[in-house]
């Protein structure tokens, strides 16, 4: 069978292939605060206890002593410089907030709740001292604990946990990312909408594409707009050298410039499947040349924003080491009826209401307009009948790429 008429790849179907062909690149030692967007190859134990000693959480007095009524101020503890010695009975020290408690305080009183006169305190009426303003050592994390599994993504809440664990000064092992080359194909498109005529289009999907994978790649290099023929397509795909992963935009389809596959197939690369059973995104391709991986995303710009979200981006998470690469699909609720789904799975561009999601009005692949709006993807399986207002449907968060 011509691979025209074979029957489009099921979606996860699909996707799991692909996931299959990918093995994450090696790793490397970079400095710990170089680490954001990176992932861990291994998990990471803490090297210390955070925090390290008892501290308080409030500003007050700590005090040691149960059931007297005043206690004589002896010093103080600030973040930084402890009080050195061990309070006494009914002795009480100044604290601030993540100072380390002194030996021998139980309790911290609230500088609000205090009432002071030289260097005697009393607790203002109603109120009362307690051991719970006391961050306990290792309350976080201990030394040894694992604070970060293998194939997480360290972004900036990652890299706070990366620092205070212990490691500020060293080095982390984490995945290498990915060289990545974009390539925009098709006669009608141009760089330059100042100069171009009505019939061209300006090339929008190269920057698109180049600005989502940014995130997980070594370097993006664009290449074109290129033309339409066999030899601007072989000239850009060796433009694309020895990246990682070579995407291109266009020219998936079956119309007569089509001319994607045939330039890959002269340039080496393997074709390993095409078309998905997907709307939008059905001409989806996706080839191997050694250990380089090729997807060609349809020209349509909503098909390639969704491909490359849904194929490209785990293929890039998936190299560089993510353990968990696809992206996400969280349950809500419809904000209002939609019809039953085609024969392909459908992503449909919704946003977010206060009773739930709801599908845009315009749903045409070519409209950036409705894209650019939405919040989510609404995903409607194959042949799913049609869903009420209040039924859960499964939906991916666009804003965090789906991985959070
Ligand atoms: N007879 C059939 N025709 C089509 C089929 C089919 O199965 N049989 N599939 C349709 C589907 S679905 C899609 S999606 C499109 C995608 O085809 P291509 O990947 O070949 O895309 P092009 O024809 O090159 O372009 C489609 C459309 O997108 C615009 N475009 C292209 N590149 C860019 C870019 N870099 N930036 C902005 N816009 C771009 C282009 O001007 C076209 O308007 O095929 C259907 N046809
Ligand atoms: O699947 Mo195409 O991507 O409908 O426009």
């Amino acid at each position: 069978m011509s691979a025209e008429r074979a029957p489009p790849v099921p979606f996860d179907v699909a996707q799991d292939r692909l996931m299959a062909l990918c093995r994450p690149l090696g790793t490397e030692l970079i400095p710990s605060r170089e680490c954001l967007g990176r992932y861990t190859r291994a998990g990471l134990a803490a090297e210390r206890d955070q925090p390290a000693l008892d501290l308080s959480a409030m500003d007050g007095y700590a005090l040691c002593g149960e059931g007297m009524e005043t206690w004589r101020i002896v010093g103080e503890s600030a973040a930084g410089r402890p009080y050195p010695e061990e309070l006494l009975q009914g002795e009480a020290v100044r604290i601030s907030t993540g100072a380390p408690m002194p030996r021998g305080g139980e309790r911290i009183v609230l500088k609000e709740d205090a009432i002071v006169e030289g260097n005697r305190l009393v607790t203002a009426p109603g109120s009362e001292a307690s051991a719970r303003h006391i961050r306990r050592r290792g309350l976080d994390f201990h030394a040894g604990d694992i604070v970060l599994g293998k194939g997480v993504r360290i972004g900036p809440a990652q890299l706070a946990l990366v620092i205070s664990a212990g490691f500020g000064s060293g080095r982390l092992t984490v995945g290498r990312l990915p060289g990545v080359a974009v390539i925009d194909s098709g006669n009608e498109l141009s760089d330059d909408p100042i100069t171009m005529t009505p019939s061209q289009i300006p090339a929008s999907n190269g920057v698109m594409l180049a600005a989502m994978a940014a995130p997980f790649a070594a370097s993006v290099k664009r290449i074109g707009p290129v033309a339409d023929t066999m030899e601007a397509l072989a000239d850009a795909l060796d433009q694309a050298g020895d990246a990682d992963v070579v995407v291109t935009s266009g020219g998936a389809s079956i119309g007569d410039h089509d001319l994607v596959r045939p330039s890959l197939d002269a340039w080496g690369a393997r074709l390993d499947f095409w078309r998905i059973a997907m709307k939008p995104g059905k001409p989806l391709l996706v080839a191997r040349r050694g250990n380089q991986l090729v997807l060609g995303l349809p020209g349509n710009p909503v098909s390639s924003f969704v491909t490359a979200w849904m194929f490209l981006l785990p293929v890039l998470r998936r190299l560089a080491g993510a353990a968990a690469p696809l992206p996400e699909m969280f349950d809500l609720p419809l904000a209002e009826d939609m019809p039953a789904a085609e024969t392909r799975t459908e992503f449909v561009r919704g946003s977010l209401t206060r009773t739930g999601v709801a599908p845009l009005g315009q749903q045409d692949s070519s409209a950036l307009g409705a894209l650019a709006r939405a919040d989510v993807l609404i995903r409607r399986d194959a042949n799913a009948p049609e869903a009420r207002a209040g039924e859960m449907v499964g939906t991916y968060w666009l804003q965090t790429g789906g991985i959070a």
